[in-house]
């Protein structure tokens, strides 16, 4: 993750639609993410379609279960090769060390485990959502940072969060614990269900290891345009 991806979100219902966006953008290797919609329709045929062509693939299921649920359904996902997964660290320090476990579990012998993140808080909740309905009694910004530290304590290899709580987080793990920031969106342009947004030029400057953007780009009206400016705008801004 040295190389500051932009990860694509691939939100979109099936394969067809999927290969139609992939075909727009040509042949190069991205960085694509999988999420539940996709990966309940498509499985993991398509996941390991998209590898054998050269992609980098994030799996983003967000495990969330008891421990030896998590572990179990990590080494599965660790058997596709994909290159990043996530936890939900609200599942507590146990759960998050299993899900490691289970990712080294499935690795095939003398392949990379896939990296593990943990999502912190998504970058949909506000702070009133959290200390009204969640029921956390902290600032955004001390929560995400508490899930951070506990994340990394148990080894985790970084956290989804929003690109404003990214030098927060530097100055608490260490510098090489990946912060990735979804909650992209070019200036000017509607949040939708995300509260903590910021564009890529800013989550640059605040230091995120890679952002993720869907709707911005699979719901443009040139899809590849937009990829392409919103690259160009997070490369540009690039200050690391
Ligand atoms: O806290 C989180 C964790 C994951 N996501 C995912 O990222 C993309 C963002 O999509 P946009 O269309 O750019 O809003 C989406 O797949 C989410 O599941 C997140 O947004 N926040």
């Amino acid at each position: 993750m040295n190389d500051h991806p932009l990860i694509i979100a691939m939100d979109v219902p099936d394969k067809s639609e999927a290969d139609a966006l992939l075909a727009s953008f040509g042949q190069t290797p991205l960085f694509l993410k999988v999420g539940m919609e996709l990966f309940y329709k498509e499985g993991p045929a398509l996941v390991e379609e998209w590898k054998a062509e050269g992609h980098r693939v994030f799996l983003d299921l967000k495990l969330h279960d008891i421990p030896n649920t998590v572990q179990r359904a990590a080494a599965q996902l660790a058997r596709l090769q994909v290159d990043l997964v996530t936890v939900h660290a609200a599942g507590g320090s146990r759960m998050m060390a299993r899900a490691v476990e289970g990712l080294e579990q499935g690795t095939p012998f003398g392949k990379k485990r896939p990296a593990c993140i943990a999502v912190t808080q998504l970058t949909s909740t506000s702070e009133a959502v959290l200390n009204e309905e969640l029921g956390i009694p902290l600032s955004m910004n001390e929560a995400v940072t508490a899930y951070a530290d506990l994340a990394e304590r148990s080894g985790q290899d970084g956290v989804v969060c929003a690109a404003g709580e990214v030098p927060l987080i530097k100055s608490t793990c260490s510098r090489s614990f990946l912060t990735v920031t979804p909650g992209i969106r070019r200036a000017g342009e509607e949040a939708g269900d995300q509260t903590r947004v910021v564009t890529p030029g800013v989550a640059a400057e605040l230091g995120s290891d890679a952002i993720v953007v869907g709707r911005s780009i699979t719901g443009a009206i040139d899809p590849t345009r937009a990829y392409e400016q919103m690259e160009q705008e997070w490369r540009m801004s690039d200050a690391k």
